[in-house]
């Protein structure tokens, strides 16, 4: 017989609400970190008000604040919108000469086997250059996504070590996540970081999590109808 669909720990993505749930503005923190470390041990998202982007990686929850900042958040913070997997690393892939990022999506588009499933990378290295963002702590009555983005502030990094994580999600999950790639960076010494805006790098490591089970938890606060077409509002967090 077939074997079941078996939401097995290892090959699930976890995911906190919807995409347009925060693209909406609705950035209440509804799951908290220790919570989140149960689902998965890599991955990327934000915190409560939209203070800030999370990156998950190593069982540790980071927040890069939008004056630069990186801290390690307590179990007790809380997320409006998160993605992790328990790590697998079902293919390795050295990576050279990546010019920017639409070079890095092109390499990485050759692991995806199956666009139906979901992917979560990591990729390890020292990049000559990063650029990323980090969105400041929000007020309410909170603004839509895309005016919070406005506040954005942006880094740039060069020759920094570090490790880029991030998710590839099926055309089919628009309106509940992004589709295609979505990428967090962090230095590896846990100073630097952000929602990835483009990156060049000479060589890189890259691990790729394929994953066939997806489980979510919708927000006790999500606006009524929210999982739509949101179109051009999913440019606030597309790279
Ligand atoms: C969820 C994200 O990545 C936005 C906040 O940059």
């Amino acid at each position: 017989a077939d074997e079941a669909l078996s939401l097995k720990k290892n090959d699930t993505l976890y995911q906190v609400s919807t995409i347009n749930s925060l693209l909406a503005g609705n950035y209440d923190g509804f799951i908290s970190s220790g919570e989140l470390k149960n689902y998965g041990d890599v991955g990327i998202g934000t915190f409560n008000a939209l203070d800030g982007e999370m990156v998950m990686i190593d069982n540790t929850a980071y927040k890069v604040k939008s004056t630069g900042e990186v801290v390690k958040v307590s179990d007790t913070e809380t997320t409006p919108f998160a993605v992790v997997t328990h790590f697998d690393k079902d293919a390795t892939v050295e990576l050279t000469n990546i010019a920017n990022l639409d070079a890095l999506k092109a390499e990485l588009d050759k692991l995806i086997e199956n666009k139906n499933l979901f992917y979560v990378f990591r990729i390890d290295g020292t990049f000559k250059t990063i650029q990323a963002r980090s969105v400041p702590r929000q007020e309410k009555p909170y603004p839509v996504m895309t005016e919070a983005v406005k506040q954005q502030s942006v880094f740039s990094f060069t020759n920094v070590t570090g490790s880029i994580v991030g998710i590839w999600c099926p055309d089919y999950i628009g309106g509940v996540n992004v589709p295609g790639y979505h990428f967090h960076f962090i230095s590896e010494d846990r100073t630097q970081g952000g929602h990835l805006l483009d990156v060049s790098f000479d060589k890189a490591l890259a691990f790729a999590d394929s994953t066939d089970g997806f489980v979510m938890a919708v927000s006790p606060t999500e606006p009524e109808g929210s999982v739509k077409d949101l179109g051009s509002e999913l440019d606030a967090v597309e790279q």
